[in-house]
């Protein structure tokens, strides 16, 4: 079912709003917690989606050292979330030793080990941001590329992409391997910072596991309705 495949994120600054939102959309079974949310309340809001049976998407794009990358997953791990974020620049050894700290958390925890998905490159980012400002001598969709199969060698679950490229990305790195697109914009929907988008359609056709749709629900005047014609869109 469609409605399976999309990950709302609870972009909000208070546990009262998220919590709010959660309510609004009884129907979202996955939810995202990003950076706005848990630096303003905290493991908290992860304890309420679990007790409200929810996936939890922990978007905290964790980027440091190999030791302080493993560590954040480690204690990642241990809230039962389902999908957490790490940059695939912290580096292969970053991401082997989170990789083994979410393991042997989840275990000790009791619950399933999360998938760590790799950011490739930002979504809000384009081409001459890539080239001009980042300074990397490598077209995007390369570049891109590079940055998941470094996630793949590393033995993460997958990676966090553009819809642009994930055609691209499906073909080299398998069916097994998770994409996770945000950058999804229905055509009625404003793009706002997000630079590589597609449609909800086009993001499923080109092979995303999971699409991340904010804002063009949930700063609509009428988020049940905007995800209503998501849901009719995607058919
Ligand atoms: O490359 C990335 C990685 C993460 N995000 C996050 O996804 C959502 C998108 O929200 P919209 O309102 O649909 O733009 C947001 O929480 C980002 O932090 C991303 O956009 N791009």
């Amino acid at each position: 079912m469609s409605l399976d495949k999309i990950i709302v994120p609870l972009d909000v600054s208070s546990k009262e709003d998220a919590i709010a939102l959660v309510e609004k959309l009884p129907q979202v079974t996955f939810w995202k917690v990003g950076l706005e949310l848990f630096v303003s309340c905290g493991p908290e809001i992860l304890t309420f989606l679990k007790s409200q049976e929810k996936r939890i998407f922990l978007d905290l794009k964790f980027h440091d050292i190999p030791n302080t990358v493993a560590g954040a997953c480690r204690s990642a791990s241990r809230y039962g979330v389902d999908l957490i974020t790490l940059h695939a620049t912290a580096g292969k050894t970053a991401l082997k030793a989170a990789q083994i700290a979410a393991e042997d958390a989840a275990k000790e925890a009791g619950y399933p080990v999360p998938k760590l998905i790799a950011i490739t490159l930002l979504t809000s980012l384009n081409s001459r941001d890539l080239a001009f400002d980042l300074k990397v001598p490598l077209e995007l969709p390369e570049y891109a590329l590079n940055m998941a199969l470094l996630a793949q060698e590393s033995g993460l679950a997958g990676a966090v992409c553009s819809p642009q490229e994930v055609a691209q990305l499906r073909q080299t790195c398998g069916n097994e391997f998770l994409l996770v697109c945000p950058g999804v914009r229905p055509v009625w929907a404003d793009k706002g910072d997000q630079q590589r988008t597609f449609t909800p359609v086009e993001a499923l056709k080109a092979g995303a596991n999971y699409l991340v749709i904010g804002r063009p629900i949930t700063a609509s005047d009428d988020p049940v309705k905007a995800l209503e014609r998501i849901i009719e869109e995607i058919g």
